[in-house]
């Protein structure tokens, strides 16, 4: 090939963005990344809590005109707008490292350090290699072409053989360095997942997390796709940056000795045009990443104000509250169009940049070398080696600038994650604390063996606070016992402290002081006012929780007949179900509620207690249940602000404010 057609064919290459996604030896990962992200964008938008907290509806503009004028608007506060967002990038950035170096931690310092490390090396290593291939590549490259112009056959067949050995060799190095990476981020998520899941599942931390005092408020949202999505995203982008990073690093290092030994100018050249496009790209792209965050942010809250109407349609529907939705829903979409044209505008603006820095590439290089060339003093191989040199290093730039506008979502990820293992680790060291210095209420359960010579219930100097509050008494000094078989009633006011009690009792909350026995939690059963089902059907939630095949069928049908359920089964088709079935959404919740009492009567436990466990139920079928608690002879401490209830109780407890409480046998009040 002479040297015109050589040009030609170097000029014709594929743009930058396509150089690097069609020749780039990393383009798989790229366009699976680019997927991933997209995907992740769906997660984060359909969980729609992304800044969810502290969002107020707006009113819509109904005009067009006075949308116009707010986009005109956003124009003038773009430049007082830029700082900020630069701020606000900045810190971002500061505190994703932070972040993202408290999560690794663990995994690299802890008892899988070795592991880590041997993977991390194994990657560090096969993406170093990665860039040797491409250096091996550019030198194989020269000397073809240069064997072609020179139209030498004898050394073109040879580098050519080369090149066959080399297209083999090179998947090989490139599957194993993506392999090794896949890996790492693997190992990675499994030892993050045990050990939150670890740290979530010990010292009832899945219950109290949902009530957990945050920076934003009350309780950690959807600790479940936090532990499934978040680890997985985060533990698989984190490896992905830092290797994008490091290969990038390698190939700039050794691309660049390769240009300066070819012709120092040409070195030169490329540090200057890759630090003017870094830099310009990276102080636009700083408000980028914060337009690209709100976007986020907006289209959770209007997707979440869809899932609002969709799981409130029932309640929405008695209010006819369509037009306030819509316009709520509305003012949202109109919040997230107006920053989407901020963010197209921006884009716009930066591809002006981005998109001739790209195609100087093919003109600058030759600006350099074509002279020398020109003059005879440099085979064609040079110029390929040049031209291959210089698209290397950029696309890896362009990887990372790639890489740095996803950020937001990235970031997101993480820090959800990091508030999510902050807020357990917090109640955990909490719960220490409280251990050691001695503000806890002790519970003791009764062993079996002892059982028949203790109160069903004994609480003593009871004293309740609700988490997160020191000033707050629900329940103050409060002492009492139950003899076995014996039916408390507790009742009070409204947010007076009922089910806290009830909490106490069962163990989920210990702020205060004092202390309560009680028998094992196999013997006891808790029924709320909103039972929980499982997602089987009929005999399995009958039998909850122990497994159904413990029952017969017949002895399970007996039990739905007492508590005014016959016939549910043929209603419902069968008994059991092999597809998971949401009977919440299929029964009444007086039906619900008759099903957990079928579950006493299964279960046989000897202490019960009923939270509003009747709420739903008619005059009648209450009748029945407490019929059935009293025939059963357990342990029963009920709550509940019905006077007809008393007749089934033998002793009555009052709440009333300020923890006072009046505690009387039946009849003495
Ligand atoms: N997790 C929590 N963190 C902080 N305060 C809480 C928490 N749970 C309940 N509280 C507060 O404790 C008080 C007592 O609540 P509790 O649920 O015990 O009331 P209750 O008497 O059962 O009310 P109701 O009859 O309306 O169900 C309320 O003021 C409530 O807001």
């Amino acid at each position: 090939m002479d040297a015109p057609s050589a040009f030609a064919f170097w000029t014709c290459a594929p743009s930058w963005n396509n150089v690097s996604a069609l020749s780039h030896p990393r383009s798989q990962t790229v366009r699976q990344k680019r997927t991933d992200i997209r995907v992740r964008d769906r997660a984060v938008l359909w969980r729609g809590n992304t800044g969810r907290q502290g969002s107020r509806p707006a009113t819509i503009s109904a005009s067009s005109s006075a949308s116009l004028a707010s986009r005109e608007r956003d124009g003038e506060n773009l430049e007082r707008d830029s700082a900020q967002d630069k701020t606000r990038a900045t810190q971002m950035l500061a505190r994703l490292v932070r972040e993202i170096k408290v999560l690794g931690r663990e995994f690299w310092t802890g008892p899988s350090a070795k592991t880590a490390w041997t993977w991390t090396i194994l990657t560090v290593v096969f993406a170093f290699l990665n860039t040797v291939y491409a250096v091996g590549i550019s030198f194989l490259q020269r000397a073809f072409w240069s064997a072609l112009s020179a139209k030498d056959t004898t050394k073109f067949a040879k580098f050519l053989k080369f090149y066959v050995v080399a297209i083999v060799v090179g998947p090989v190095v490139i599957t194993l360095y993506d392999y090794m990476r896949a890996k790492l981020s693997l190992l990675w998520r499994d030892f993050l997942t045990r050990s939150i899941l670890k740290s979530y599942m010990s010292g009832l931390a899945y219950y109290k997390v949902n009530s957990a005092p945050t920076e934003n408020g009350y309780g950690i949202d959807n600790p479940d796709q936090r532990i499934t999505e978040d680890v997985r995203a985060v533990t698989s982008q984190a490896v992905e940056l830092i290797c994008t990073v490091s290969v990038a690093f390698f190939d700039f290092v050794l691309f660049s000795i390769i240009l300066f030994r070819i012709y120092p100018p040409l070195f030169a050249t490329l540090l200057v045009y890759s630090a003017v496009g870094t830099a310009v790209i990276v102080y636009f792209g700083r408000r980028l990443v914060d337009i690209n965050a709100k976007q986020l942010q907006k289209e959770a809250d209007f997707r979440y104000g869809l899932v609002r109407v969709r799981e409130n349609a029932e309640s929405v529907a008695f209010y006819h509250g369509d037009a306030v939705e819509q316009a709520n829903i509305l003012s949202h979409f109109g919040k997230a169009f107006k920053n989407n044209l901020l963010l197209i505008s921006f884009q716009r603006n930066l591809g002006f940049f981005s998109s001739s820095f790209k195609y100087w590439i093919n003109v600058v290089p030759s600006l350099v070398i074509a002279p020398i060339y020109f003059k005879g003093a440099m085979p064609l191989g040079y110029i390929s080696q040049t031209y291959f040199s210089f698209f290397h290093v950029l696309s890896d730039l362009g990887l990372i600038v790639e890489k740095f506008s996803s950020l937001s979502t990235f970031s997101a990820g993480v820090n959800r994650l990091h508030d999510f293992r902050v807020a357990i680790d917090q109640l955990h060291q909490q719960g220490e604390h409280e251990k050691e210095t001695g503000t806890l209420i002790e519970l003791t359960e009764v062993s079996d063996a002892r059982a028949e010579s203790e109160p069903a219930l004994q609480i003593f100097s009871l004293t309740i606070e609700p988490p997160g509050s020191v000033k707050k008494e629900l329940v103050r000094d409060l002492s009492l016992s139950l003899e076995k078989g014996e039916r408390l009633l507790v009742s009070g006011e409204s947010g007076i402290g009922k089910s806290s009690l009830m909490r106490v009792i069962a163990g989920l909350w210990n702020h205060g002081s004092g202390s309560v026995q009680r028998a094992q939690l196999n013997d006891c059963m808790f029924l709320s006012q909103k039972p929980y089902l499982t997602l089987g059907l009929i005999k399995e939630n009958a039998c909850y929780p122990l497994p159904e095949d413990k029952f017969t069928d017949e002895q399970v049908r007996e039990a739905l007949e007492r508590v005014n359920l016959s016939g549910i089964d043929k209603r419902l088709g069968r008994l059991t179900a092999q597809n998971s079935t949401d009977l919440s959404s299929i029964l009444s919740l007086g039906e619900q509620q008759r099903l957990a009492f079928a579950r006493i009567l299964l279960n046989r436990p000897k202490f019960v207690i009923l939270d509003e466990s009747t709420s739903a139920l008619d005059g009648r079928n209450e009748q029945i249940m407490y019929k059935l608690m009293v025939e059963s002879g357990a342990t029963i401490v009920s709550v509940s602000n019905r006077p007809n209830l008393e007749q089934y109780h033998s002793k009555l407890l009052q709440l009333s404010a300020h923890g006072k409480w009046e505690f009387r046998s039946k009849g003495l009040f």
